[in-house]
């Protein structure tokens, strides 16, 4: 039986008895249920269940109290804690001190009873500590028996508590590292490090040709193949085949082992085998594969496919696609981070991006900077609205989500990306029929294979986001918070055929205005590599709280400061230079997990 990850609510009280403790007993629980139903009603794990708090069942008023209920939350794989007040409380007698929950103290802002003192003394405490705690606060003084929670409240509950249940679903978890180092990408060369460390995951191995022993040995459920391969016909449609009249060189066609004409039918058992790889499959252990039945334990993961594999077999743009996407042959499901040319980095973002907003990962090469001028000599054409300042061409072979067509629509009928459980057939219908599958660049892919082909066709605000590894700093975080631009179609088509013309494009602006966004130009500049994963929404300020609980510093970012939502402990490390802050604050605490 599934063990969420929760959020432990600690409902923390004024021990005095004698008329102290019993006249706040009923308003302190009041907070503690009133934070639950939010965070409950609100917030959603990747599997599409209702997030899932536990509270204490009693006040905390000193340690006794504070232990009994640590030892409640044992069972219940606490990853969060929410300490809640109304009045004054003994700040270490009843903090969490426990250093493997993420923190948050949320002091009722009413005067009779000073909520706020207690959040001080406590954030205070856990600054001296190194227990990093977020504050919440609301900015009005409410009657003492005023049981709604203000707006400014609700947004920090949920900001905390969604980017809490990211870090717990992630831990324990694994990236199924499917291959090594693609073309000498520095992200692909996996670090344990950074999983193990900042992210409490494993790193799981299995070598491409496992891939290959399963289809060799039928190591997969026959009839799901069947399936797969019958939907591929019937909502897979295929677009142009640049090797059509293209002499190719001898080494390319004695590379190409399978069958043009099987190629879908190779790619059919891949995608079945690759996802039994990472999640497992009963249905294996019917066929007598006992320990494959049982998968990696993965959250997200990536394939290598270059170049060991697609030099000689199909490749796995189709796979990785699918695989990021909210649905595939079986209808709606989660989607996976999944990363293509096994850039376990991008792979990362992915995950934050999908974890945070339960909608699908967009996995894109930062493949060009086009100018306005460099636009207009080449097409013409004057760009305009949000692209007037100039675009970049988000492209890569492989893991983009179908969903990145925005052929979905929402209840205003507005283009969207979904989350998985508000998909609508209509809506996988769309996304599959504005996307065609051209075959592989035979000269890129000597194997072949199918690579999706569409165009993002709407304007929707879009968060791009990447890790890297910094020597020296570790791990860093970069995003940028736009839209995607629809350019007219003939000027798409130039641009676009240009470059990879069988690979699915979404053309990005990012906000300008911010240090490091002076130009979208600037921002190509400063990403810190060619991969970008990018996901629905403005969700950046999200990202830095999930950042600095990680204790990953954010070096690039245009999210205006009033939005920044950090521990309280990280403005002990300055509160002018907020990006050297930042960075410190996490130097100081090093990562969560560090063994
Ligand atoms: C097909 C090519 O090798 C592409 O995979 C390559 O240009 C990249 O995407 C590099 O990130
Ligand atoms: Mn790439």
């Amino acid at each position: 039986m599934k063990v969420y990850p929760k959020i432990g609510i600690r409902p923390v009280i004024d021990g005095r008895q004698g008329g102290v403790r019993e006249s706040l007993e009923e308003q302190t629980m009041a907070m503690a249920f009133a934070a639950q139903t939010l965070i409950e009603t609100h917030l959603h794990y990747a599997d599409g269940s209702p997030a899932q708090c536990v509270v204490a069942s009693t006040t905390i008023g000193g340690r006794a109290d504070a232990e009994r209920v640590r030892q409640e939350f044992l069972s219940q794989n606490v990853c969060a804690t929410l300490t809640v007040t109304p009045c004054w409380c003994y700040g270490t007698e009843t903090m969490d001190l426990d250093p493997m929950t993420v923190k948050a103290i949320w002091g009722f802002n009413g005067t009779e009873r000073p909520g706020a003192v207690y959040l001080a003394a406590a954030a205070a405490a856990a600054t001296q500590y190194g227990l990093p705690t977020f504050k919440i606060y609301g900015h009005d003084v409410q009657e003492a028996d005023d049981t709604d929670i203000p707006t400014d409240v609700r947004e920090k509950l949920l900001s905390f508590a969604r980017c809490a249940l990211v870090v717990g679903q992630m831990r324990g978890k694994s990236y199924v590292n499917i291959g090594a180092c693609a073309m000498g990408i520095a992200g692909s060369q996996v670090s344990t490090e950074f999983f193990g460390k900042y992210l409490g995951m494993g790193v799981e191995y299995v070598d491409m040709t496992e891939i290959l022993r399963r289809m060799t040995l039928e190591i997969y459920d026959p009839d799901e193949v069947y399936q797969v391969r019958t939907w591929i016909a019937e909502k897979c449609h295929e677009g142009v085949d640049i090797n059509t009249g293209k002499s190719l060189p001898d080494i390319i066609s004695r590379s190409k082992v399978v069958p043009a004409d099987e190629d879908w039918d190779f790619i059919a058992k891949q995608a079945v085998i690759v996802r039994d790889i990472l999640f497992g499959n009963q249905r294996l252990a019917d066929l007598g594969w006992l320990e494959e039945a049982r998968g990696h334990n993965a959250i997200a993961g990536g394939f290598q496919g270059q170049r060991q594999w697609t030099d000689w077999l199909p490749n796995g743009d189709f796979v990785e696609a699918i695989m990021a996407s909210t649905f595939d042959w079986s209808g709606p499901r989660q989607p996976t981070a999944f990363a293509t040319e096994n850039d376990t980095l991008n792979g990362a973002a992915m995950l934050f991006g999908t974890l945070l907003t339960n909608r699908a990962p967009i996995f894109s090469d930062v493949r060009t900077y086009w100018s306005p001028e460099a636009v207009k000599r080449v097409t013409g054409h004057t760009l305009q609205g949000r692209a007037v300042h100039g675009v970049l061409h988000l492209i890569n072979s492989g893991a983009t989500a179908l969903d990145a067509t925005c052929a979905s629509r929402d209840a205003e009928g507005q283009p969207t990306m979904k989350s998985f459980w508000d998909m609508q057939p209509e809506d996988v219908e769309a996304c599959l029929r504005a996307t065609d599958w051209c075959r592989a660049n035979y000269e890129y892919f000597r194997g072949g294979g199918f690579s999706s082909h569409f165009k993002t066709l709407a304007e929707i605000p879009l968060t791009m986001i990447r890790v890297n590894l910094v020597d020296g700093l570790g791990p860093t975080l970069q995003l940028a918070e736009g839209y995607t631009c629809v350019l007219p179609e003939d000027i798409h088509q130039v641009l676009d055929e240009r470059t990879d013309k069988t690979w699915p494009t979404t053309w990005f602006a990012p906000r300008l205005g911010a240090p490091g966004f002076e130009s979208v130009y600037e921002v190509m500049s400063a990403w810190g590599a060619n991969h970008g994963a990018s996901v629905f929404g403005h969700v950046g300020a999200d990202l830095l709280t999930l950042a600095s609980m990680l204790r990953i510093p954010v070096t690039l970012h245009n999210v205006d400061s009033s939005r920044i939502f950090r521990p309280s402990s990280f403005g002990g490390f300055g509160t002018k230079e907020l990006e050297s802050a930042d960075v410190r604050a996490c130097q100081a605490l090093g990562p969560m997990y560090r063994g």
